[in-house]
């Protein structure tokens, strides 16, 4: 059995954390998640001392978080009242279903190396001791310590039953798979599996200040094993703290997932271009495009907060200059931003579902609805139209989404062609999916892979990026 280094499985005590703590933190994140607030919003409530190891905790729950919820059905049919005993109870069924799987050896998948396995009579403990310490859920200590006790002896036909319900056996809502399937016939099953598994510790090599062999070089020095799938780009083998790398404080490098990084090298800019970031924050794209060319820059983003740190990202990296200038703005309303002077390339990394990045956000398919959807698509279709109006002509627009559902990617593109016949439509990478290696031979299909980019590559480890999508449009004269 495994158990993670920075948590104990003993009681608490000053300068120690308890697997109880843990677990109770991990229930408060579930709950509130459960309650439509997004996990990293409450991860940064979570007291720092115990948020590394809630994490890891609550980050597995949300990608068992159906099966918890099933098995949590099978034992209390009725929902419990108190949401926080119910959060504790499928966090600690989802610690408790992993930990048997790790060592069923019947178990149709076992736990990856990232997953937080704790030995079954140590999960239910602690689960105790986490109700005891908490005045609500006090009186509820030996509910739990039943339910608990009830699925390790029962659990072969508990887990069956659970498994009847596809909510249990996919870990995603409903009506996610089913979009899934009639996308993807025949890759649905891979993306939901991917879905499940952390992405890989990729970074942008910051080209004003260092080049990927001196990172490369640095990291083999401190014995980090990694390799530049792409130009420009980095991975790590395994997840590190980024503060504990070399050339952090040095801004040499930013984290930034391997799809997102085409942004920047699909879109022409050269030295001197007036260019526009529509949806900038927090900044990632937009530090990219500066640290591959001399631009005037408007980075625009509607929410004053998330803009603020554009400022910090472009700070940090020494891209911060008279010659950027920050606007926080409805991109779609441009009479209230724009001064007339059309831009020669537009940038509208549009918001969206996010479904392509739930290896970062698990979360994610758990907070959105279906009808989230067709309203995002909504929006995405004003702002880019709105953004079409302000571009030069002759000039190029490059849009992003990082979704894997076509209504916010290839189905968004094409309706764009429709309405707009000065629209022409350039070669970029289209839908891109989280579930082929780079430098496999199936990525060099143009529908999965940006195949220029991986060629010729050897990969020592396989990578994947993020769900993504890209469609470039030139403005004719
Ligand atoms: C996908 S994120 C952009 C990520 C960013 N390009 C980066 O690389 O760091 C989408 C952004 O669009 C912003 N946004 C949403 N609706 C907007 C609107 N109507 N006008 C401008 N920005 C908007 C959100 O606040 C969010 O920061």
């Amino acid at each position: 059995m495994r158990v993670f280094s920075h948590v104990q499985d003993t009681p608490s005590r000053p300068g120690r954390i308890s697997l109880s703590d843990t677990l109770l933190a991990a229930a408060q994140n579930v709950q509130a998640v459960l309650a439509g607030r997004s996990l990293s919003d409450s991860l940064a409530a979570t007291d720092p001392a115990l948020r590394a190891s809630a994490q890891a905790v609550s980050f597995h729950v949300m990608r068992r978080l159906g099966l918890a919820t099933a098995l949590r059905e099978a034992l209390v049919p009725r929902k419990p009242t108190n949401p926080l005993l119910d959060a504790l109870l499928r966090v600690a069924l989802a610690l408790l279903e992993t930990a048997a799987a790790a060592t069923d050896p019947d178990a149709e998948s076992r736990p990856g190396r990232e997953v937080p396995v704790y030995a079954p009579h140590t999960v239910v403990d602690q689960a105790v001791r986490a109700a005891g310490a908490h005045r609500k859920l006090k009186p509820f200590k030996g509910l739990v310590n039943g339910v608990l006790r009830r699925f390790l002896r029962e659990r072969p036909s508990i887990l069956a039953q659970a498994l009847r319900d596809p909510l249990a056996q996919y870990n995603h809502p409903q009506w996610w798979v089913e979009r899934l399937q009639q996308a993807y016939p025949e890759h649905w099953q891979a993306l939901l599996e991917a879905a499940d598994r952390p992405g890989p510790l990729a970074l942008r090599v910051n080209a004003r200040r260092a080049h990927v062999e001196q990172v490369l070089d640095a990291f083999d020095a401190a014995g980090i094993e990694a390799f530049s799938p792409m130009p420009g780009a980095v991975v790590l083998a395994e997840p590190r703290p980024v503060q504990a790398l070399p050339g952090f404080e040095e801004g040499w490098w930013s984290v930034q997932d391997l799809s997102a990084q085409l942004a920047a090298r699909l879109l022409p800019v050269h030295d001197g271009m007036h260019v526009l970031d529509a949806c900038a924050a927090p900044g990632g794209k937009a530090a990219h495009l500066l640290e591959q060319a001399d631009l005037q820059l408007t980075a625009l983003d509607f929410d004053a907060q998330r803009l603020a740190r554009v400022s910090d990202t472009l700070q940090r990296l020494g891209l911060l200059s008279g010659k950027v200038q920050l606007r926080c703005a409805d991109a779609a309303d441009v009479h209230a931003w724009w001064n007339g002077e059309p831009y020669e390339a537009i940038l509208a990394d549009v918001p969206c579902t996010a479904s392509g990045v739930l290896r970062r956000h698990p979360d994610i398919r758990w907070l959105r609805r279906e009808d989230d959807l067709a309203r995002t698509a909504a929006l995405q279709r004003r702002i880019v139209d709105a953004l079409w109006g302000v571009l030069k002509p002759g000039g190029h627009l490059l849009y992003a989404t990082c979704s894997i559902f076509p209504e916010e990617g290839e189905l968004q593109a094409q309706a764009f062609m429709r309405r707009h016949g000065n629209a022409q439509r350039l070669p970029a990478p289209g839908q891109i999916l989280p579930i082929i290696p780079v430098g496999s031979a199936d990525s060099c299909s143009r529908t999965i892979w940006p195949h220029a980019h991986v060629q010729g590559v050897d990969a020592p480890f396989p990578v994947t990026g993020d769900g993504f999508y890209y469609a470039l449009f030139a403005k004719k004269g």
